[in-house]
């Protein structure tokens, strides 16, 4: 069988990703870091784009890495509307899609992927971008004609530990029903019946339970009314409060869930109660999606960085564990869930889309 190096790139709202990959082993992962203040260079997302590759090129060149190497870029997608799951060929369209209307650091990766792909005459893609959409019609009705919900999560991560978790239980992902949660700075909850997303919030627009940064759902006629307070100047003002710094961002100034319980350890009630009011949000969520899957659930797989935390999970436990087996895999898989997306392309195992 050949082998194939593999760059994998995921940026971040503050730092890049990049890994290297020979098949799907990890040769090296590295988190590139953007200080504040060199972004702040820049007006838009887009603008980054020479900054971040730069980043990119000189860190393998100072690793030593020959980019000739390479025999493929594998890179996060990002909000590029509605598409099947699966593993795309980066061409003109996908590329001139993620260039337009860059508001999600993750359109960058694939931006950059391919032109260094192309300029190594090798192929690049993307897997799983953020707007994977497998929602079951039922799932999108709304109250308001012409307003349909939206699917926009971390599939490339939920995708690939709802595989994880199959294997664990011995199933076929496409012949199990997973409720999966990723807890990270955003949160989302998906149903995951026979292999596909039928429902599952919409992180990046304010659906779901309140996270580290994101506001999550909040009643309709305070939205309304927040937007007519004049305390935001425009629209995109309050939707970057509401995406980058609501949720337990606006109430403790951190978001970092490890400061909350070190501030629940020294008293603070509010901490307490923002925590526990987050856990109670996720487990109704989860709830939810079990009637979704009409509580034919093999299990509820709980990821992200907070699943790290063993007290956090205690409490969602106490909740939802009447709903079936609990797995937990914390932190995130997407470096070796992308390898492996480009991987089943190289090596013939399955078709790379297009657009
Ligand atoms: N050991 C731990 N205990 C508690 N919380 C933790 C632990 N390790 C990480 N976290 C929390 O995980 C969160 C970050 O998770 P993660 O790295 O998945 O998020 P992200 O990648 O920034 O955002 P997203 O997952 O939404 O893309 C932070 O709130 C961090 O405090
Ligand atoms: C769904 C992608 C991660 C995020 O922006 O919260």
């Amino acid at each position: 069988m050949n082998n194939y190096n593999i760059l994998t790139i995921n940026p971040g709202s503050t730092s890049t990703k990049v890994s290297l990959f020979k098949n799907n082993e990890l040769v090296f992962e590295q988190v590139l870091r953007h200080p504040a203040e060199e972004l702040n260079a820049y007006a838009t997302l887009l603008d980054q784009y020479e900054y971040r590759k730069e980043k990119i090129e000189s860190f393998l060149e100072e690793k030593g890495i020959k980019l000739t190497d390479l025999n493929a870029i594998s890179c996060r997608g990002g909000l590029i509307g509605p598409i099947p799951s699966g593993t795309y060929a980066i061409d003109e369209a996908l590329f001139t899609r993620l260039s337009t209307d860059v508001v999600h650091a993750s359109n960058l990766a694939g931006i950059i992927g391919y032109n260094m792909a192309k300029e190594l005459n090798i192929p690049s893609y993307i897997t799983d971008p953020v707007t994977v959409d497998e929602m079951a019609p039922i799932a999108k009705v709304t109250g308001i004609p012409g307003v349909r919900r939206k699917s926009k999560f971390h599939a490339l991560n939920q995708k690939a530990v709802a595989r994880r978790a199959a294997k664990q239980l011995n199933k076929r992902y496409d012949e199990s029903n997973f409720i999966v949660v990723h807890i990270g700075g955003g949160i989302s909850i998906g149903a995951h019946e026979l292999g596909k997303v039928v429902d599952v919030n919409n992180v990046i627009d304010g659906d779901g339970p309140l996270a580290p940064t994101r506001a999550g759902s909040i009643p309709v006629e305070s939205v309304i009314d927040l937007c007519f307070s004049g305390e935001y100047k425009s629209a995109q003002e309050f939707k970057e409060f509401v995406s980058q710094r609501a949720g337990l961002t606006a109430y403790l100034g951190t978001s970092d869930v490890r400061d909350v319980q070190d501030m629940m350890e020294q008293g603070n009630e509010e901490a307490k109660m923002l925590y526990e009011a987050m856990a109670y949000q996720i487990s109704k969520n989860v709830g939810a999606m079990a009637t979704v899957l009409r509580g034919k659930v093999d299990a509820i797989v709980i990821t992200g960085g907070v699943a790290y935390s063993k007290q956090f999970i205690r409490l969602l436990k106490e909740r939802i564990d009447f709903i079936g087996e609990v797995i937990i895999i914390p932190g995130e898989e997407e470096m070796l869930a992308l390898a492996e997306g480009a991987l089943r392309v190289l090596r013939g195992e399955e078709a790379a889309k297009t657009l």
